[in-house]
């Protein structure tokens, strides 16, 4: 699908791998909505809307979706990077891991994830198709690579993310038909707000295990995927990874 003037809407957009995509987007022709539930200074840039809303709620998400049809026009795309990554070990040094801490990151990466594509989705089946394939859509999701090699800690995270790989492709099956292709890129290490703050004894480490290159990925790499995917017709229900040839160790 070619990007030019089409809709694209972006969870998580205010930071990040979300913000490399609305930049790489809009740099490109887009128009673009963002939904976060931190916006930035509305007035930075206004070729871009903003909207505030918490994924994981049903009612929020859908008012936005209507307001950014509304606002901009046919939904075509829908990224979904919202999402929190909290560390905790199954049993720690406090006892058991609580489970309202395992219930939020799955409500927030799994749900979350699955509430703003399904709404999306619903606009992009009520448009006319865009080709003679029948093109009505395309939807991405991120999860990481934690979905396949989860770290100490990361039973939670590891957890929502496997959800968001293994939902892929009966989201393909379910949208195929009707138009609509489901993707998603699990990320290695990238240089993101998520990973500031981190002292180098814990990026080195990383950096040292990912293949080549050796150094933490950049968020433009994975918009550049996510604008490959949008323009790739034929590439549907995958989990990609995006990683330099990391494999996660257990710590
Ligand atoms: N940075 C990394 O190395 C990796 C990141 N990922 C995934 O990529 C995605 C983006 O991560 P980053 O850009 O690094 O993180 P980030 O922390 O820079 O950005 C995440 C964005 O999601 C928003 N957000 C969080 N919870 C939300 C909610 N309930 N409703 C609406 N917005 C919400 C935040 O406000 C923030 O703007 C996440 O899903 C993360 O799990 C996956 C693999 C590696
Ligand atoms: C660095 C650390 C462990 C990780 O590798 C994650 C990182 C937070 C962002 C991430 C998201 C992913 O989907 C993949 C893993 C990771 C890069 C974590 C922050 C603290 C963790 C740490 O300090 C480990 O030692």
């Amino acid at each position: 699908m070619n990007i030019t003037d089409k809709v694209v809407v972006i969870t998580g957009g205010a930071s990040g791998l979300g913000g490399a995509c609305v930049d790489w987007f809009v740099r490109h022709g887009a128009k673009v909505a963002v939904l976060d539930r931190r916006i930035p200074d509305p007035t930075a840039d206004p070729q871009i809307v903003y909207l505030e809303a918490d994924v994981t709620q049903a009612d929020s998400v859908a008012a936005v979706m209507d307001k950014i049809a509304e606002q901009l026009g046919e939904i075509r795309v829908c990224i979904n990077c919202a999402g929190i990554a909290p560390a905790g070990k199954t049993v720690g040094r406090d006892g058991a891991l609580a489970l309202d801490k395992f219930r939020q990151v799955i409500d927030v990466n799994l749900i979350g994830s699955f509430n703003v594509l399904r709404l999306a989705a619903e606009k992009m089946l009520a448009l006319e198709p865009l080709d003679a394939d029948g093109a009505r859509g395309v939807i991405i999701n991120t999860a990481s690579v934690a979905a396949f090699e989860g770290q100490i800690g990361q039973a939670a995270y590891a957890a929502s993310k496997g959800g968001v790989a293994a939902m892929t492709l009966p989201i393909a099956r379910d949208l195929g038909p009707r138009g609509v292709r489901v993707n998603t890129i699990a990320p290695g290490v990238f240089e993101t707000p998520m990973m500031a703050g981190l002292n180098e004894e814990f990026v080195k480490p990383l950096e040292q295990a990912v293949q080549f290159p050796k150094r933490l990925g950049r968020a433009e790499e994975f918009a550049k995927l996510a604008a490959h995917i949008v323009d790739n017709d034929y590439l549907n229900g995958e989990v990609i990874r995006l990683d330099g040839g990391i494999r996660m160790g257990p710590r």
